[in-house]
């Protein structure tokens, strides 16, 4: 246990200064979008996803809805729409252990996976699809899935 907390104490430098930890455990001060070295692509002077190659004008829509919604944010690559979730406690239901565990099965059967990262009772998860590159109907639906997820398992406001 001392080994871990010497070893991201010693880390936390190098992990955020590259981007790999999530905003809600890097230092003050730093960037409030990270992203790991892969994805940083260069970004043209837009706000407009980045869409994968195929996506239709409704899901377009649909994505635009989510991040207007003020829950999720376009990633910095503009590929990948990314929030975070919050629970109570940890104990408490062992809620954010059952919202993993229920995304986990969906992304099985949808064969669609995130990039995200658990810390006490916060998750945070990014959307994006590999094949082809960039934002997909299958992101806006799983992001969807989470939001539900997250309502019924009381995840806990903004702020709060
Ligand atoms: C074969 C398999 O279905 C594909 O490789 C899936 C797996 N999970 C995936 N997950 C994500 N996020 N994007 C993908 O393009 C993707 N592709």
């Amino acid at each position: 246990m001392q080994l871990l907390f010497y070893y991201l104490l010693r880390a936390r430098p190098f992990l955020t200064q590259h981007g790999t930890l999530p905003r809600f455990i890097a230092s003050k001060g730093t960037p409030r979008r990270l992203s790991t070295p892969t994805f940083g692509k260069a970004q043209a002077p837009t706000n407009e996803p980045q869409w994968s190659s195929g996506t239709d004008e409704a899901t377009k829509k649909e994505a635009l809805e989510l991040i207007s919604g003020g829950k999720w944010s376009l990633s910095t690559t503009r590929m990948g729409i990314e929030r975070e979730f919050k629970f109570k406690t940890f104990a408490k239901a062992m809620a954010q252990i059952l919202f993993i565990n229920q995304i986990a099965d969906q992304c099985e059967v949808k064969k669609h996976h995130p990039e995200w990262a658990n810390v006490y009772n916060k998750i945070a998860i990014r959307w994006t699809t590999h094949n082809p590159e960039g934002l997909s109907y299958k992101d806006v639906e799983m992001a969807k899935f989470c939001d539900d997820k997250g309502t019924e398992l009381g995840e806990t406001e903004r702020g709060k």
